[in-house]
């Protein structure tokens, strides 16, 4: 940082101590060391090979009006902010690529504001981990019904800033279909706030300009979901080996089209599966679903699985237990220690680690971007035989389509800040175009960020001009969160491509 930046950076950490309070600014080099990445960059910042500006500061406001100060002071003076919630996002929309950058976090905005059980809604602020508000309601016999892998972490602004999407998703829907109404505050300062109904027509649905913003356009400080009535007792869980993925994919479409919603879906490719079922996955294809709900729904869904399940059983191999199921079910969440150890782990063991890529597209492309995708990478990718595991799943389902969640775990035999050029964005890549070519969507549910930006314009075709359109207007000074969503080629070329 030359001795100018420097100067600034005081500058800009004596303005907000003044707006907020010293305790509310945080400049602790380590903290800052962590907020310059997102787990895209998690193995450069485990061996402390992190490439991009760390920030000047984390701020910590107490209140909605606190965030509109900050952002109208970051606004007048045209400094970078990343607004930041639970800290779990994977695409780099953490990831910091401008100098003297504040990252706004929503820790103290932690409130549950109100639970109201008639009319089935839960107020709260940005901060509120889901998993707090979560066990809140089921202490009263409610659930929101979302449940991300990342629940125990991640927090309510950055769930609805990235669309993020639950495991029992077919049955409640994505948070776009939980979330009521909401406030945000734009980088002038206003804080705009969308009430809360049923249904409403009043012109476009606005909530989406906030929900999926992913902190380029403004910042979420309280969402109102719709709450569910819990029924744990009445769960019913089927697993079975299928021969190949496109069989458990035909079983889901069946259920869906057929028109029930099980809350699990779930297909998975023999090599995924023998990461998560090695203890009963015979080397096989595993297809999982759930039924949950009132008694005679899950009967009824049940029934459903099963006759679908018939329909294709040349491809079935065998029956699962469905305590198996079960006990998969109940230890899938990541809690922030198991995010800790995998970065111990990789601080400490020899270079081994994984990523993940989502999309998705209708029933009929699924397969083939399945297929093309597992073809391009063994064929173009040149590391190839250093990977340990390639393989995905389907665990999203809807009536015209389904996701496909591509893994892939290797060997890394670079030096760790070239590990993301070297192994991850060439898997990525082929991926995302594959999807892209196939008329599919490159994300389904963990947000553009910083590492999917060089194919916004392509994801949205002649649409771009209303997503470039918000940003012109919502944020004209292009302070809010630099290379999410919206294509730098400058950053691009520096820190994905890593030209000089
Ligand atoms: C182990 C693990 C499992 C995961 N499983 C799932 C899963 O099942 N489903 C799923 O959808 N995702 C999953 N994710 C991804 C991640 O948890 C989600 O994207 C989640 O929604 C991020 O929430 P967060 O509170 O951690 O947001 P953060 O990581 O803090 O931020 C994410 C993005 O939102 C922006 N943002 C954050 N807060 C705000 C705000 N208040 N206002 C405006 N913008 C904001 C940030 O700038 C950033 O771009 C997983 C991640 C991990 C590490």
């Amino acid at each position: 940082m030359s001795v100018a930046q420097q100067a600034k950076k005081k500058e800009i950490v004596d303005d907000l101590i003044d707006l907020l309070s010293a305790e509310q600014v945080n400049t602790n080099e380590e903290d800052l060391y962590e907020a310059s990445v997102d787990r895209y960059k998690k193995f450069a910042y485990a061996r402390n090979a992190v490439d991009v500006p760390k920030p000047a500061a984390i701020v910590y406001p107490n209140s909605s009006e606190e965030v509109s100060s900050i952002l109208e002071f970051c606004n007048q003076q045209k400094i970078n902010v990343i607004p930041r919630s639970g800290d779990t996002s994977t695409e780099g929309g953490l990831e910091n690529w401008k100098e003297n950058t504040i990252i706004i976090d929503a820790e103290n905005l932690d409130k549950i504001v109100d639970i109201n059980t008639y009319n089935m809604e839960a107020k709260v602020q940005a901060g509120v981990p889901l998993e707090e508000l979560e066990n809140a309601l089921r202490e009263k016999g409610f659930t929101t019904g979302h449940s991300p892998q990342s629940k125990p972490v991640a927090k309510m602004g950055g769930l609805v800033a990235t669309r993020s999407i639950g495991q029992l998703s077919t049955l409640y829907g994505g948070i776009e279909d939980m979330v009521i109404g909401l406030e945000c505050v734009f980088p002038d300062g206003h804080i705009a706030n969308i009430k809360n109904v049923p249904r409403r027509a009043g012109g476009p649905d606005i909530r989406h300009i906030a929900i999926g913003n992913e902190g380029t356009l403004c910042y979420i400080t309280e969402v109102t979901v719709k709450i569910f009535k819990y029924y744990p007792d009445n769960n019913k869980f089927y697993g079975y080996l299928t021969e190949d993925i496109e069989t458990g994919i035909k079983v889901l479409r069946e259920v869906m089209v057929n028109g029930y919603r099980p809350s699990v879906a779930r297909a998975y490719s023999e090599e995924d599966a023998n990461q998560h079922f090695y203890h009963f996955s015979k080397d096989k294809c595993v297809l999982i679903l759930m039924a949950e709900g009132p008694e005679n729904i899950v009967e009824a869904t049940g029934e459903a699985i099963e006759e679908a399940v018939e329909k294709f059983s040349d491809g079935i191999i065998e029956e699962v237990d469905s305590e198996l199921i079960e006990n998969w079910f109940n230890n899938l969440n990541w809690s922030q220690q198991d995010i800790d150890d995998e970065y111990e782990g990789m601080i400490e063991n020899d270079s081994h680690t994984g990523f993940t890529t989502e999309i998705s597209a209708n029933w009929e492309t699924i397969p083939v971007i399945y297929n093309n995708v597992m073809r391009r990478i063994k064929e173009e990718f040149p590391r190839a035989h250093e990977l340990t595991l390639l393989g995905g799943h389907s665990s999203h389902s809807y009536i015209n389509g389904t996701n496909l969640y591509f893994v892939y775990n290797y060997e890394i035999n670079c030096a760790p800040e070239d590990e993301l050029r070297v192994y991850h964005h060439p898997i990525h890549k082929i991926i995302v175009e594959e999807t892209l070519k196939q008329g599919g969507s490159m994300c389904h549910h963990h947000g553009i960020g910083k590492y999917r930006s060089e194919w916004t314009k392509e994801e949205h075709g002649s649409a771009y001009y209303m997503l470039e359109k918000l940003k012109e207007v919502f944020d004209p000074n292009d302070i809010m969160n630099y290379g999410s969503i919206f294509p730098k080629e400058d950053g691009i070329k520096k820190y994905i491509n890593k030209e000089k």
